[in-house]
């Protein structure tokens, strides 16, 4: 296939992910120590290069000479060069084959490891401008061909110009000498490519950057590998999530932004204009206006278990799909839950803080064993429940109250009503989830029905108890010690302060909302929710959300996907198969999955198929979002 453009490529660092001379250095400098000295000085001589700080010949020259390298290495390194060939490259295979009459690679290095290296990708080797090392009788490298136009100033320039290419020419490389080409007028365009090394000498000139080579085929509208440039899905992440998930998102070529703390509203809505995808833990809230402020946005990450502070229904009817971590810190809050039993039945926190006013008060009273003792647990679900086990194991007495039919394990008792739990524990402990309608559902009626002298812990969310009454409480004696982690209103981030009635009570231990955050649990979240979201991205895979209709699919092989969501209404599916039909287009696979509000169809298909029924299926009456996926 030719077309008029004609693509001019560099090899070093951009069609691989090296520098070839780096890579000979490591293999002909057998001593470590040497090696790196003779590294550093190399790659210092690059960059100078490279950015045009000075002359190109200058800085091969004096790379040579460190290197004494050998005929004998070449081959080595050509071995070690393919597996170093750019990621972005080597998938878009195609691309290659399909326009190798219009390729060139222009480099400033060496002729004898490039042609073997683009060569397999299909580059023809007389479409390949480099130069040629000279060698001394032994094979020792000696130098370089300086009659080669490409050791003069502007070389690449005089080199394509002397191609006499017709067409648009486009260069795409990561070095000052490729941008060269453009400042010299032989260029039409002149693409920055940034996958292996971002210089920004260079990115500031060029016309665009690429982060990969799929970002310059989509821009230019050639075939890619990808249906989307994973650098274009832009991924903000918020309020301190482990750097494990930013390390998954860059890897997997995201475009990412990462913000300490949660956001206001108002900020948010200004910063996720361009989101893609957002990850927040539990203090931002994602509100429709938010949502509304995004249309850009397919995902968000909760790294967390609670989602009470997403507006989910509005994310459903915009086709945005919600992955939270519902089990990865279950058990850090069931041991922080257990060690506050045990310091609040000691009075610990008294003693200690007395301790540090120099006070030795050496006595019983007051303090209890936990063995025995009823524990209620209100909330059965995964933290509840496990909290009952443990407890157990630890000889307590336990007694659950859920809104709905729960599994009792163990020996645990359930409690038919709130009330009776709460008039029976000795402690009581809340795990309930954050939905709207457990709003101050324990309030002062509650601490009324409870014993004299009762232990209370709330570390499930800050907005089911009424903290005045809880404060009262704890003032006039009748609850003897609490534990609270959650509140109403929690600080943005660790520069606001904490204002809270629960402030300076006796025998109240106040945590900043950390049941969940060990290091073990941040870290299962970091692994847990980016692999969801990736996936999602990649296969439409939507299995364990919170709010789509949940399919698992199979890995898509030598197919396309079309994902279809729609408003959940009677005879959508037949339409996107009708459209199918009036393109004559096979289907391979297909899966329907629907839910209250929204229907979820994803098609795979021959890859051979009228591309313009994507836009058809766009069209169709309902449809919320719809995407391809290759
Ligand atoms: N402090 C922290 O850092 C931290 C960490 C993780 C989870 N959490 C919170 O802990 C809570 C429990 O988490 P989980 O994973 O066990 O959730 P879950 O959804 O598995 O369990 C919640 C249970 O509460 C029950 N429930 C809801 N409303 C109730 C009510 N009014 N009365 C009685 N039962 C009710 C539900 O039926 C369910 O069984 C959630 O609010 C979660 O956000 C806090
Ligand atoms: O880490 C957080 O911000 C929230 C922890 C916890 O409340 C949760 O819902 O998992």
């Amino acid at each position: 296939m030719s077309t008029h453009k004609h693509f001019i490529i560099d090899f070093d660092s951009t069609f691989t992910k090296v520098e070839a001379l780096d890579a000979l250095c490591a293999i002909c400098v057998p001593d470590a120590q040497q090696r790196q000295k003779v590294l550093t000085e190399i790659q210092r001589l690059t960059d100078l290069g490279m950015e045009g700080e000075i002359p190109l010949t200058e800085s091969l020259e004096k790379r040579l000479a460190l290197l004494k390298a050998n005929k004998s290495h070449i081959n080595d390194l050509i071995e070690h060069l393919r597996g170093q060939i750019s990621e972005s490259f080597k998938l878009n295979k195609a691309f290659f084959e399909a326009y190798k009459e219009d390729i060139y690679i222009i480099s400033n290095g060496f002729k004898e490891f490039i042609v073997p290296i683009v060569a397999e990708l299909g580059v023809k080797p007389e479409h390949v401008f480099a130069n040629s090392f000279v060698y001394d009788q032994d094979g020792n490298i000696i130098g370089f061909d300086r009659d080669n136009v490409l050791t003069q100033n502007q070389g690449k320039a005089k080199q394509i110009k002397s191609l006499g290419l017709e067409g648009e020419i486009y260069v795409i490389g990561d070095g000052f000498t490729d941008y060269e080409i453009k400042e010299a007028g032989i260029a039409d365009k002149f693409y920055a490519f940034t996958e292996n090394v971002k210089r920004d000498s260079v990115v500031n000139k060029a016309d665009h950057v690429t982060p990969s080579l799929d970002e310059f085929l989509y821009v230019n509208k050639l075939p890619s590998a990808l249906s989307y440039p994973k650098n274009r899905i832009k991924v903000l992440v918020l309020e301190g999530i482990h750097e494990h998930a930013i390390n998954m998102f860059r890897q997997e070529g995201y475009n990412v932004e990462v913000i300490a703390g949660a956001l206001e509203e108002d900020e948010l809505c200004e910063k996720i204009h361009d989101v893609s995808i957002i990850c927040i833990r539990s203090k931002t809230q994602l509100t429709a206006k938010a949502i509304a402020a995004a249309p850009r946005l397919m995902a968000v990450g909760a790294f967390c278990i609670g989602t009470n502070q997403i507006d989910l229904q509005t994310c459903t009817e915009r086709g945005i799909v919600v992955f939270n971590a519902p089990y990865s810190n279950t058990r850090s809050v069931v041991e922080m839950a257990i060690g506050e039993i045990i310091m609040l039945s000691r009075g610990i926190v008294e003693k200690s803080n007395r301790m540090h006013n120099g006070e030795w008060d050496k006595s019983a009273k007051g303090s209890n064993e936990i063995r025995g003792k009823k524990l209620g647990i209100v909330g059965y679900g995964n933290i509840g429940s496990q909290l009952s086990v443990l407890a157990e194991g630890l000889g307590m007495e336990v007694y659950f109250y859920d809104v709905v039919d729960k599994l009792a394990l163990g020996n645990a008792k359930v409690c038919n009503t709130l009330e009776e739990l709460l008039s029976l524990a000795d402690i009581v402990t809340l795990h309930v989830d954050g939905r709207p309608d457990n709003k101050n559902i324990i309030g002062a009626k509650e601490f009324d029905m409870m014993k004299e002298g009762v232990i209370f812990l709330n570390l499930a969310r800050g907005h089911v108890v009424e903290i005045e009454a809880l404060a009262q409480n704890i003032k006039s004696g009748k609850i003897r010690g609490a534990a609270v982690d959650v509140f109403p209103y929690e600080p943005k981030n660790n520069q606001e302060s904490f204002e809270s009635a629960l402030k300076g009570l006796p025998n109240t231990l106040l945590s900043p909302h950390i049941g969940g955050s060990t290091e073990e649990a941040q870290e299962n979240i970091a692994q847990y929710v980016p692999s969801k979201l990736i996936d999602y991205v990649n296969t439409g895979g939507s299995y364990n959300s919170v709010n789509f209709p949940n399919l698992q699919l199979p890995a898509l092989r030598n197919a396309h996907r079309l994902i279809h969501i729609h408003r959940n209404v009677p005879g959508i599916l037949a339409k996107i198969n009708n459209a199918l039909a009036e393109n004559n287009i096979n289907i391979l696979g297909q899966y329907l999955k629907t839910n209250e509000t929204i229907g979820y169809v994803i098609t795979d298909v021959d890859t051979q198929y009228n591309r313009s029924v994507t836009k058809e299926l766009k069209q169709i009456p309902d449809t919320i979002k719809s995407r391809a996926l290759y």
